[in-house]
């Protein structure tokens, strides 16, 4: 058994890895500013795992709140989930984003030292590769960045690797492709503001009559159906690989790694699904492409399963049918399973 604390463990990602580090005997604690969560979700983690973990509610740059949740807990390891991640926000507003989650991952591994506390997994993304050009991407392809949000990926990687060569931290770089779906419980699941800017969420919004129709960002792409091709994974998926990744940091293995199915999947392909999920044909349009968007991005995920055994286990069909048990539970002010 390891106690792992969760920067950001309140946020969407991170309240799913409280779960799967539960299910794998270890005990997890939360250290969240409640910027992107809401304070239920401890409480809604805790019904699915028999007792709410405990929260340091304080943010990554307050020295003082991660100096407490060090002093207070004794840490083995951290994920490090804290950080703003609207790609259109960075571009609006890139300083907010460099302090939030460049500055605030230099104080986290700062106070790591400190407490004398080496193992750290990274949130990190599948923009760090920019426009690739060779698919499915291993990690040894080049990397880029085209937003602000991206910049501060790369240069977060870039700075772990740096004080690993001073310090012994052992550094686990983690980078998602797209994280969907929500755990079956339907407790905790991803809970965007205001209109989603990501592909399902938008359209669990329109399978719940609150937004009209689905707008597919351009037919016109280089793929067999014309729509973006990309590497969606089961959010659950995602937080079991944390805990393989946390795993092999606690026994002093560092690695960089792709955290994806290696299925390219099409907006077209994803329409489809979620609509057999809801039992019935969802409204869509074509409309011109999104500025900034990729043709395609996928995994190449051989390196994941040989140095941490991951293989996603959930398909294309779970994720959509656990997001839309999601999005109804939410509506229904999460009563669904509630045994009381
Ligand atoms: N969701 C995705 O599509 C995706 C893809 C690739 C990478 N990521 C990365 O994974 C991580 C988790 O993403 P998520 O989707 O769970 O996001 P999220 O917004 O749901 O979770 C982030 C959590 O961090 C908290 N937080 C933000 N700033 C903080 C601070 N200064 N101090 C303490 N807490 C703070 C928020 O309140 C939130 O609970 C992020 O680093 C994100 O950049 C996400
Ligand atoms: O209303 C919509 C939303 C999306 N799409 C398309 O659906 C695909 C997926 O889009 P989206 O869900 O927005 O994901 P990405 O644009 O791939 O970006 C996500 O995945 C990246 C890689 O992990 C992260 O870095 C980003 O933060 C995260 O938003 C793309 O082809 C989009 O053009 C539509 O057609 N209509």
């Amino acid at each position: 058994m390891a106690r792992i604390l969760l920067t950001g463990g309140a946020g969407y990602i991170g309240s799913h890895t409280c779960v799967a580090l539960h299910e794998a005997g270890h005990e997890a604690v939360i250290l969240d500013d409640f910027s992107n969560a809401d304070e239920s979700v401890v409480e809604r983690i805790g019904r699915i795992i028999g007792a709410p973990p405990p929260v340091v509610n304080g943010s990554i740059l307050d020295g003082e709140a991660v100096r407490r949740a060090f002093a207070e807990h004794a840490i083995d390891g951290v994920i490090h989930f804290a950080a703003f991640k609207a790609v259109g926000e960075s571009v609006a507003n890139p300083l907010a984003y460099f302090e939030n989650n460049i500055a605030g991952s230099i104080a986290l591994a700062r106070a790591m030292r400190e407490a004398q506390v080496w193992p750290l997994v990274f949130s990190s993304t599948a923009t760090v590769y920019g426009e690739p050009d060779a698919f499915p991407i291993p990690e040894t392809a080049p990397t880029g960045y085209t937003s602000p949000y991206a910049f501060t990926k790369i240069t977060v990687e870039q700075i772990l690797a740096q004080a690993a060569a001073a310090d012994p931290f052992v550094i686990g770089a983690l980078r998602y492709f797209n994280p969907v779906g929500a755990h079956e419980s339907a407790l905790i699941g991803e809970d965007p503001r205001g209109i989603p800017d990501n592909l399902m969420p938008y359209m669990a919004k329109v399978a719940m009559g609150e937004l009209e129709q689905l707008s597919v960002f351009g037919d016109d792409y280089d793929t067999p159906d014309g729509t973006g091709l990309r590497d969606y994974i089961h959010v659950m998926d995602l937080a079991e690989a944390h805990v393989l990744s946390m795993n092999a940091l606690l026994e002093g293995r560092a690695h960089t790694l792709n955290i994806g199915t290696g299925i390219p999947t099409s907006v077209l392909q994803m329409h489809e699904a979620y609509s057999r999920a809801v039992g019935r044909e969802l409204p869509m349009r074509v409309v011109p492409r999104r500025p900034g968007d990729v043709p395609r991005l996928d995994a190449d995920p051989a390196r994941a399963l040989e140095v941490l055994g991951f293989e996603a286990k959930r398909d294309l069909d779970a994720m959509c049918r656990d997001s839309w048990r999601w999005v109804r539970a939410q509506a229904a002010g999460w009563r669904l399973n509630d045994p009381s």
